[in-house]
């Protein structure tokens, strides 16, 4: 069986965080394991309190796992301070994983600084670099590349920017723009572009989450990136089709066992 971690925040809540990401990579059947970088008190309508994990128990979490157990993929999302991500790349490096996504999880569906803001410009300097594939929301890359994006033209230009910053791809979400939602995926030379209907209603806490697990997913599984990238839309349509209308603000992704099946993995 394929093993993959998630290194990310807590979602008391279960729609977003190392919640979506256990999720999906069951659904996946990987074999799912989580570095807990911060515990967040959040549901469908905010995020209350954040107690961030220390850098010790972070690293003693990731050294934990990697001295004992092969990690197909990774996935890196919250990690709200400068020593967080210091560690974890500094980690990151040592053990070199194979596949690694990095979600540079900035700003919550309901507004909360899930990074602290002053942790950007490292976050860019440590974790990018090492990245098979970074994906970050038109927001994130409007942060990282001080570019205003409202179309397709904007989203390649950013896309090309991010991709100087270090990462070796570089996956820009078209989730937040108004008509379709394109994702474009862009490896130094060539655009790959990912699109479909947008599926219209309010539940979409843990999209991103749920992308980039479905992803680092067929990257553990073995799929050549553009493959893993395609696999995971289909997935995160059907999850966001089938979304739940729990709590009275935005509600999850919803994870099947059948979209497993349907997309005819086999490890
Ligand atoms: N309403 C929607 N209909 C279809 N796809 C969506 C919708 N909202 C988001 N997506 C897709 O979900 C994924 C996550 O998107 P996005 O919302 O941009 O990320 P984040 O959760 O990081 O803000 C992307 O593949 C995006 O295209
Ligand atoms: C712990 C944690 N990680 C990530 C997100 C981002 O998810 P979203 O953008 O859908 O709110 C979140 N809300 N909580």
């Amino acid at each position: 069986m394929k093993k993959a971690l998630t290194i990310a925040g807590s979602d008391s809540s279960g729609g977003a965080g190392i919640q979506a990401d256990l999720k999906t990579f069951s659904a996946h059947g990987i074999f799912g394991m989580s570095v807990i970088t911060a515990v967040t008190a959040q549901n469908t309508q905010g995020v209350f309190a954040v107690q961030d994990i220390s850098r010790e128990v972070i690293a003693a979490q990731i050294k934990a796992i990697f001295e004992d157990i092969e990690v197909d993929g990774l996935k890196v999302g919250m990690v709200s301070q400068i020593s967080t991500i210091e560690i974890i790349a500094e980690l990151l490096k040592v053990y070199a994983p194979k596949n690694i996504v990095i979600d540079p999880v900035m700003v919550s569906k309901s507004g909360y600084h899930l990074l602290n803001p002053q942790a950007e410009l490292t976050l860019i300097r440590e974790l990018l670099p090492l990245a098979t594939v970074v994906t970050p929301n038109i927001p994130e890359a409007e942060v990282m590349t001080k570019m205003t994006i409202q179309n397709l033209t904007q989203m390649e230009s950013a896309a090309k920017y991010i991709y100087q910053m270090g990462a070796k791809n570089v996956l820009l979400k078209g989730g937040h723009l108004e008509n379709d939602s394109t994702d474009i995926l862009y490896d130094g030379r060539n655009f790959k572009y990912y699109t479909s209907q947008r599926v219209k209603t309010k539940n979409t806490h843990g999209t991103g989450c749920t992308l980039s697990s479905a992803i680092t997913s067929n990257l553990a599984l073995g799929y050549p990136l553009s493959e893993a990238v395609s696999l995971a839309k289909d997935y995160i349509i059907e999850a966001i089709e089938h979304s739940l209308d729990i709590g009275k603000g935005v509600g999850p992704t919803h994870h099947f066992y059948s979209l497993y099946q349907k997309a005819g993995f086999n490890n």
